[in-house]
């Protein structure tokens, strides 16, 4: 007993060695856990690199430098269509696997990564993981959200904007030299979103410079991303005397406050309740009546409220940048941009939307094309299978595994897409037999194509994203024509893609000139 003895006397009376010994032990048990579980997790014969069996820092690592989305196209690149990410996550880039998982009635839900996104003490229709709750949800803003009435009570207030916008680009570009689209249409769709969701717009392209409001949706989302990920990193953020951590982690509460907005607006009555034609005081005063009097789960004010905050998070900057990567996509290609102007100086004045849809098959190519490159909203889309496993791309994968499809990657599957990464409208063009112009083929239902998301959630501002990429870049080309074109200074890398859930060009600009010609800027105000 005496060596024994004299060994634990010796660690007693050596605080320090102590203390090595219990670190030792600790990092010892902690590898022979991950070690178990890496063996016996049912997920260790999904193909993946040899961390993803015992850690998530890689993948979260990517997420803070906001470079998820590549990063998985990068594993499903090196080991295939099913890919495991992490101990507990697997990414799937197989469009049978994605129908699968988001067909209606397949049992998947989305996971706890939504709520912990949304941060809100109310749950709404994007976070509902209930799907009784959100189909019932879905049901009551059908109506408002179907193209008739977009159309019928919106376009008014889009074309209004969309014009503004212009004016302002002109005006940046005289004073200025070159003005930031990135900015204009995001004070565009910002003014849209406001006066939908809240009954009253923002006044964005009127000041034309951001306010607290645009400060607190860019923090929104991005720390938003980060929150769902690494919550740990979050809580602690939040509590650091540092100012732009605070206003990072904390913004959700301050959209909530301008939902109340919302809630007031939405009760003043509508000019002409039962026609889809005329203006709308609020997305909210339209719901469909006949749901709104039957339904299980009725529409409080708190709902109202959480859902404007919503809308305005998930309709603002998502047209934003696509619209900003769309138009950026047709100026870097004078032989496109050139056929777009021919294009759509052939429409009269006033042109509506439903004729930009029916009469310009280039521009809207072009709008799926940069859908399908530069869709604001293409990285995973997490759900889970709570009691069931269930069979992807031949692989078994256990009830409550996070499973996600990224449209980043079906988006750039050589074999649907051939020079994938190229920007070619043309490819959405199909000959019409007997014709001699181009139709356009928008395969919404296409498996290989889902910038707005797939099955029972899908995008529900859908009808009035394409309106506004419809009329904007119809309405851009037809006033500047072929004098617009990209600042001398802009640099194809500071448009690379940075992904903080959402995507945003690094250089978080795009510049553009309008050179001199006869005759200005045509058409505006
Ligand atoms: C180009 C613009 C847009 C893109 C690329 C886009 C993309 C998406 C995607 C990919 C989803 C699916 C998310 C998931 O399944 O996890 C989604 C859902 C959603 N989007 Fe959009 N969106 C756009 C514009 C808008 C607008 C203008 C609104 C206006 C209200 C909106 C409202 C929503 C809502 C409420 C959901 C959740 C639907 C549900 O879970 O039932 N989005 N969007």
């Amino acid at each position: 007993m005496a060596p024994l003895s004299s060994a634990v006397s010796t660690y007693t009376e050596s605080p320090s060695r102590l203390a090595g010994v219990l670190i030792l032990g600790t990092v010892f048990l902690w590898i022979a856990q991950k070690l178990y579980h890496a063996l016996t997790s049912p997920l260790r014969k999904i193909p993946g690199p040899f961390w993803s069996h015992v850690t998530h820092y890689p993948l979260k690592w990517a997420v803070i430098t906001g470079r998820r989305t590549h990063f998985i196209h990068d594993l499903h690149l090196r080991y295939g269509s099913i890919v495991r990410i992490s101990p507990w996550e697997v990414a799937c880039c197989d469009a049978e696997a994605a129908r699968t998982i988001h067909r209606p009635g397949s049992g998947f839900v989305k996971t706890k990564w939504y709520k912990t996104f949304a941060d809100a003490d109310h749950e709404g229709i994007f976070d509902m993981s209930d799907t009784k709750k959100h189909a019932s949800r879905r049901r009551l803003m059908a109506r408002a959200f179907s193209k008739s009435e977009i159309r019928g009570r919106w376009e008014g207030m889009v074309q209004e904007k969309v014009r503004l916008a212009l004016w302002r680009i002109d005006k940046e570009v005289s004073d200025e030299g070159q003005a930031d689209l990135l900015k204009w249409w995001t004070f565009m769709a910002t003014d849209v979103s406001g006066t939908f969701m809240f009954g009253e717009s923002f006044n964005m392209l009127e000041y034309g410079k951001k306010n607290d409001y645009i400060h607190v949706l860019e923090n929104v989302i991005v720390g938003g991303g980060i929150r769902a990920e690494l919550p740990l990193l979050c809580r602690i953020g939040q509590h650091l005397p540092i100012t732009a951590c605070q206003n990072m982690f904390n913004s959700t509460y301050k959209i909530t406050q301008y939902g109340t907005k919302a809630v007031l607006n939405s009760r003043r009555k509508q000019p002409d309740d039962s026609s889809t034609t005329g203006p709308g005081t609020t997305i909210f005063a339209q719901l469909d009546p006949d749901e709104l009097a039957h339904t299980a789960y009725p529409l409080t004010d708190a709902d109202i409220n959480r859902e404007a905050g919503n809308f305005i998070v998930a309709g603002s900057d998502t047209t934003a940048v696509t619209l900003t990567y769309l138009t950026w996509a047709i100026l870097r290609r004078p032989s496109l941009h050139r056929s777009l102007v021919r294009e759509v100086s052939s429409l009269s004045e006033p042109f509506s939307d439903a004729v930009i849809e029916a009469s310009c098959p280039f521009l809207n190519a072009s709008i799926t094309e940069a859908l399908r490159l530069y869709g604001a909203a293409p990285g995973s889309l997490p759900r889970t299978h709570p009691t069931s496993p269930t069979t992807l791309a031949g692989f078994t994968v256990p009830a409550g595994v996070t499973v996600s499809t990224q449209a980043w990657s079906l988006h750039r599957d050589a074999s649907a897409y051939p020079n994938p990464e190229s920007f070619e409208p043309e490819r959405w063009l199909e000959q019409q037999p007997g014709s001699t112009s181009p139709a356009p083929s928008f395969p919404t239902s296409a498996t290989h194509f889902q910038p707005f998301g797939v099955g029972p959630r899908t995008c529900l501002g859908l009808h009035l994203a394409m309106m506004e990429l419809r009329v904007a870049m119809a309405r851009f080309l037809a006033a500047f024509g072929e004098r617009a074109g990209l600042a001398k200074d802009m640099s194809d890398e500071e448009m690379e893609v940075v992904n903080f859930f959402l995507i945003r060009p690094k250089g978080e600009r795009c510049s553009v000139v309008l050179s001199e010609a006869e005759g200005g800027m045509k058409e505006l105000r």
